[in-house]
């Protein structure tokens, strides 16, 4: 058995970036940048106006002071005119601040009778002038690689740019394995349970940028392994949910291993998530994952994913961690890196008394892994313990 650290090494071994592709804006949330985004254009393109007001030169915006309006600057309408001594433009927020201009006073801050304007009293000194360039200019960029977040995709298009270079999304198989498993909403027989597993990680797998495929359930025998894997074969990864332990019908290895799957590792020193495997499959990377539930879903967070952003070209981490204090003491761990169900709140962290890893309502109230080191002593009330936020 190997630590979890030396099989995530051995999982970013195994895994390559993959190629690129040019989506459109409107399409590209959450992808990963490929190549940097680089703005040929000025923004703003001009001095602005931060608010809707007059626009004059702040030389003479003396407390009181009167001022001619000769015209007025819109957004997407400038004046062109020059604003000359005593003289002022209306203006508002966005449009171009006219020539001889370089402050705006507030509309609150000003008395207006005919074509004369005159200043309050008191007066904010702040320009209320967005300078030309202020955003960006051109050959500023948005480095890659990086997730595109929100506010990345406005930037990009203010920058000018309709479409992006990200990395191709990669292909996940997902393939359940077992003669109890049905699919939501049918009607198991008496020995048959739901598959669940597919569903979890799909939904992580998706989270986290990848494309999910799930395959029809693969029975405990050799033939229905087979045309499964057959299924798989052009996925980038393919990921097998059970039959991955030491019982008479857990053949995904053997199965894997008969179709030349070159194994990197079995069984890993972790709980949940012992009976873990990897190794190459022709072209993808094949993880089989072991089958109870929870156990799948928590290697889907320490492995899967990070191995997903490696082929993303995220780089090679493993997920990372935080801290939060123990509200309760808890008992030394044994031999195996232990990733525990709990919650999270405030900079308080609860593990919960039941660990079995069939038991999903626990994970969905769970929202922290509290991991435990292997062989970690006995902890007290108030010890900070790393998690990961799941
Ligand atoms: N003698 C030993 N027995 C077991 C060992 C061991 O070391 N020696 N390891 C245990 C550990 S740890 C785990 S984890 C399980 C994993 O076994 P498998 O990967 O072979 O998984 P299965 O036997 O196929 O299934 C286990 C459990 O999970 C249910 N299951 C499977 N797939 C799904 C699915 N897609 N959706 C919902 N539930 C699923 C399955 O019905 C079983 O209840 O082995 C221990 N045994
Ligand atoms: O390691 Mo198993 O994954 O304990 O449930």
């Amino acid at each position: 058995m190997i630590t979890v650290a030396k099989a995530l090494d051995a999982i970013f071994d195994l895994v390559r970036p993959l190629g690129t592709e040019e989506v459109p804006l409107a399409d590209a949330a959450n992808r990963t940048l490929a190549a940097p985004i680089t703005a040929s254009r000025l923004q703003p393109p001009f001095a602005a106006s931060a608010m809707d007001g007059y626009a004059l030169n702040g030389v003479e915006a003396d407390p009181e002071a009167m001022f001619r309006v000769i015209g007025e600057s819109a957004a997407g309408h400038g004046f062109h005119g020059h604003v000359g001594p005593g003289e002022c433009v209306r203006i508002f927020t966005g449009a171009p601040m006219p020539d001889g201009a370089d402050r705006v006073i507030i509309q609150e801050d000003v008395e207006r009778k005919g074509d004369l304007i005159t200043l309050a009293r008191k007066l904010d000194t702040v320009p209320h002038v967005r300078p030309a360039g202020a955003d960006f200019a051109p050959g500023d960029t948005i480095p890659a690689p990086r997730v595109l977040s929100p506010a990345d995709l406005a930037l990009a298009a203010a920058m000018n740019v309709p479409t992006l270079t990200v990395t191709r999304k990669p292909i996940i198989a997902l393939m359940a394995t077992g003669d109890e498993l049905v699919m939501p909403g049918e009607t198991p027989g008496p020995d048959q349970i739901i598959a669940s597993n597919a569903f979890g990680l799909k939904a992580l797998i998706e989270a986290n940028g990848g494309h999910a495929r799930m395959l029809p359930i693969a029975r405990d025998n050799a033939d229905s392994l087979r045309t499964a894997f057959d299924l798989a074969a052009d996925a980038d990864l393919i990921v097998t949910i059970g039959g991955a332990s030491v019982g008479d019908h857990d053949l995904v290895g053997d199965v894997a291993a008969e179709l030349g799957m070159e194994q990197s590792f079995y069984k890993v020193l972790m709980r949940p998530g012992k009976p873990l495997m990897a190794g190459r499959m022709g072209n993808a990377v094949m993880i089989g994952l072991p089958g109870n539930p929870v156990s799948s879903m928590v290697c889907g967070h320490v492995f899967l994913v990070p191995a997903m952003r490696a082929m993303l070209g995220l780089g090679t981490a493993a997920a990372p961690r935080k801290t939060a204090i123990l509200a309760a003491p808890l008992k030394a761990n044994g031999p195996r890196e232990h990733y525990m169900r709990a919650r999270v709140d405030g900079d308080e962290i609860t593990i919960f008394d039941s660990q079995d890893s069939a038991l999903l309502s626990v994970l969905s109230q769970a929202n922290a892994l509290a991991i435990r080191p292997a062989s970690d002593p006995a902890r007290e009330a108030g010890e900070r313990l790393d998690y990961l936020p799941i």
